[in-house]
């Protein structure tokens, strides 16, 4: 028997969902699983789009070939060349090597990369609305450089008005059996493991988004089908906003991502001093992290949600705090703009991590570092509440 799942008339889904994985691409903690989708259509014609991770190979041929039908395969089309979905195709062709790869130009030059079988005699290099015909459905493709790898392109179904999305609109997190979005209850956990998804997989290329999805509003959608995660075909403009806001770095929420670095907790206190301040001015779904507790990519995703982001810091042998330093460099790496930002120090002798903090938000764009940071010396006084008061009522002005 295959786990193989029927979407609609013509198109079976042929993923494999990976529990086992503890890191996405050996980076990311992923503790719900990844699902590594693929699909077959069946017309006069038969198509599959893209492949799965290596690891799954043996099941991953065992669904196409259930979904096949007997059939032979004409054409796979490989909308990313990621091995997570690219790495079974060279089984692929050695099972159907009758069919023809249909990609871009550069996904065939990374394909004679990845593998060495004859790519030349295969290939069908398309461009931006390239079209082919599987009889009663017919393929559009769409460029989305950078929509993840300068490869990438969507394929667009007309037919049945399908869009093959790659790795846009994916999520962490494997499919557990409801297929579809719609079958999800609960959408608040589904939208936030999206969101970590996408903002560190994809958030740096928020242009390359905006063009995406600049060429998707002109396109009539009622299914998409992303390379992870369920697949949509209710509540796209829902999905689709917040796509506009996270590409846009466009907040989602009028609200405060606190993220903390200390080791003996003096400053994890003044985090939640403030937290709780914040609160009582009336801002909701505050969130409070610890930099040595939590991994980055959840700070990183609230960082996008939020308007904004507080970092309190102690000084480190002279520097920022080893794991608070790295969540800022990683929010600069990712492209983090149009936020906020207040700052909290500690020092025992010498407080210097407000300037280093500065220092590198300073090398993002459009950040407004607030002027009223604190310092601590050691540990928070009773006379530094009117500090923390000016703290957060100017963090609260900012939200207005
Ligand atoms: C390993 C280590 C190195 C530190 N280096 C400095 C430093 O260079 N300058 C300084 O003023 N304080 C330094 N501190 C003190 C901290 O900045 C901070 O004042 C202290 O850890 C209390 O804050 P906490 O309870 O939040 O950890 C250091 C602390 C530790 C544990």
């Amino acid at each position: 028997m295959n786990n193989i799942r029927k979407l609609t008339d013509s198109l079976f889904w042929v993923g494999v969902n990976d529990r086992r994985i503890a890191l996405f691409e050996n980076v990311y903690p992923v503790p719900t699983g990844m699902s590594y989708n693929s699909y077959v259509l069946l017309d006069e014609k038969t198509a599959l789009f893209d492949t799965v991770d290596a690891s799954f190979t043996h099941d991953f041929l065992e669904n196409v070939t259930a979904a096949l039908k007997g059939r032979t395969l004409d054409y796979l089309i490989v909308n990313h060349m990621e091995p997570d979905h690219c790495a079974s195709i060279a089984d692929v062709i050695a099972v159907y090597p009758e069919a023809k790869i249909v990609c871009t130009a550069k996904a065939v030059g990374m394909m004679k990369q990845f593998f060495d079988f004859d790519m030349d005699s295969r290939a069908i290099p398309v461009k931006e609305g390239d079209t082919i015909s599987l009889g009663s459905h017919e393929l559009t493709f769409v460029m989305a450089p950078m929509v993840h790898w300068p490869e990438v392109m969507v394929t667009y179904e007309k037919t049945e008005k399908i869009l093959f999305s790659a790795d846009a609109f994916g999520s962490f997190g494997a499919v557990d059996g409801n297929i579809f979005a719609d079958e999800i209850d609960d959408k608040v956990a589904w939208l936030s493991e999206a969101r970590r998804y996408y903002t560190n997989i994809v958030g740096k290329f928020g242009m390359s988004v905006q063009g995406l999805l600049k060429k998707a509003a002109g396109l009539e959608i009622r299914m998409i089908c992303p390379l992870h995660s369920v697949i949509w075909r209710e509540d796209l403009p829902w999905l689709i906003d917040k796509y506009l806001k996270w590409s846009s770095y466009t907040p989602e929420e009028k609200s405060v991502t606190i993220a903390y670095g200390s080791v003996y907790g003096h400053t994890e206190k003044a985090a939640d001093i403030l937290a709780g301040k914040l609160a009582d001015r009336g801002i909701r779904h505050i969130s409070v992290f610890d930099v040595s507790k939590t991994h980055p990519s959840y700070i990183i995703a609230d960082a996008f949600r939020t308007s904004a982001i507080v970092f309190a810091s102690i000084t480190y042998n002279g520097g920022i705090f080893c794991n608070m330093d790295t969540l800022l460099h990683q929010l600069a790496a990712h492209g983090l703009t149009n936020r906020t930002a207040a700052l909290i120090q500690n020092g025992t002798w010498a407080a210097t991590t407000s300037k280093q903090m500065g220092e590198i938000l300073g090398t993002m764009k459009n950040i407004h570092v607030l002027e009223s940071d604190v310092t601590i010396k050691s540990a928070l006084k009773d006379n530094q509440e009117a500090e923390l008061d000016a703290l957060a009522d100017a963090i609260a002005a900012s939200l207005q």
